[in-house]
């Protein structure tokens, strides 16, 4: 397919070919040392290395967690850009984890650093944080659509802190996770077989039927794993908008390696599980 397709039809195609799983990658210090590596720029390398290696092929989408190789400074950034390209090559999508969010003219750039096709940091799509206003994303949503990418807004975050934010009542009754829903439905509107505009809403959550999770687009799902959710609670918190769910495990495949079969042991495992969950909802 087309680098160039729309995000959403890259997603789905990729999804059905290599089962619904994202796998982030985070590397922390306590993984390094569990792996028996040094917490410095060579530790972060290898680990990187051996994450792509094992699971480049096999698996839809990969969440490199910027954070973890930005704490490294530049050469922290050019191994987060080579593993960009690498897992892209191999036919992996990449959700850059970098939560951008500023005044329209800042997040210009900051699109242009991601989501324009000839940067050095290109990926599928970014995670963006809407809480400037959702209007401050439009350079965002305009430079992805220009370039067949896509963004995971956070509308309902799985850590417990979100809820004061995003659960608050605005003054038409209803609540700002749902409002940034609803932006993400009129942005996904006609779009097939779906649209590239997702959010980030965590499976730790619990049952989610008074939010309208139909938005025509991704959901990405966070929590599953270290964070206490599994893929059997998916179908109780998503209801019908499960198939489009990406779940998203991080330290719950990665804590398997460094040994590659473990890794793809591991990923192979959590991709059935959802499969299994989601074909019985
Ligand atoms: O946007 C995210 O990826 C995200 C949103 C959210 O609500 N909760 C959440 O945990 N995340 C990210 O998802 C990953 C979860 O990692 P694990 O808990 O190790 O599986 C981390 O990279 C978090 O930064």
């Amino acid at each position: 397919m087309s680098p160039l397709e729309p995000f959403g039809a890259r997603l789905r195609h990729a999804m059905d070919t290599r089962g619904p799983l994202c796998v982030g990658i985070d590397p922390h210090a306590s993984l390094l040392a569990a792996w028996g590596l040094n917490d410095d720029i060579q530790g972060l390398e290898s680990f990187t290395r051996a994450v792509v290696d094992a699971l480049a092929d096999q698996v839809a989408v990969f969440k490199p967690q910027s954070a973890f190789f930005e704490r490294f400074g530049s050469r922290g950034i050019a191994v987060l850009e080579r593993a960009v390209a690498d897992l892209r090559a191999a036919g992996g999508l990449v959700v850059m984890d970098a939560k951008r969010g500023d005044i329209g003219s800042t997040m210009a750039a900051y699109a242009e650093t991601f989501l324009h096709k000839d940067a050095p940091l290109f990926s599928d799509a970014l995670t963006v944080s809407p809480y400037l206003g959702y209007g401050s994303l439009a350079p965002a949503v305009d430079l992805a659509r220009e370039n067949g990418a896509g963004l995971f807004v956070l509308a309902l975050t799985s850590n417990p802190e979100g809820a004061e934010v995003q659960r608050a009542v605005r003054e038409d009754g209803r609540s700002i996770g749902a409002t940034m829903l609803g932006h993400l439905a009129a942005e996904n509107a006609g779009a097939a077989p779906m649209g590239s505009y997702g959010a980030v809403v965590g499976a730790t959550l619990g049952d989610l039927s008074t939010f309208d999770l139909d938005i025509n687009g991704p959901l990405l799902a966070p929590g599953i794993g270290a964070q206490g959710a599994t893929p059997a609670d998916l179908p109780r918190v998503f209801g019908a908008a499960v198939r489009n769910v990406v779940p998203n495990v991080s330290r719950g495949v990665l804590k398997a390696g460094p040994d590659a079969g473990a890794l793809r042991d591991a990923a192979a495992r959590f991709a059935d599980e959802v499969r299994v969950a989601v074909d019985a909802a």
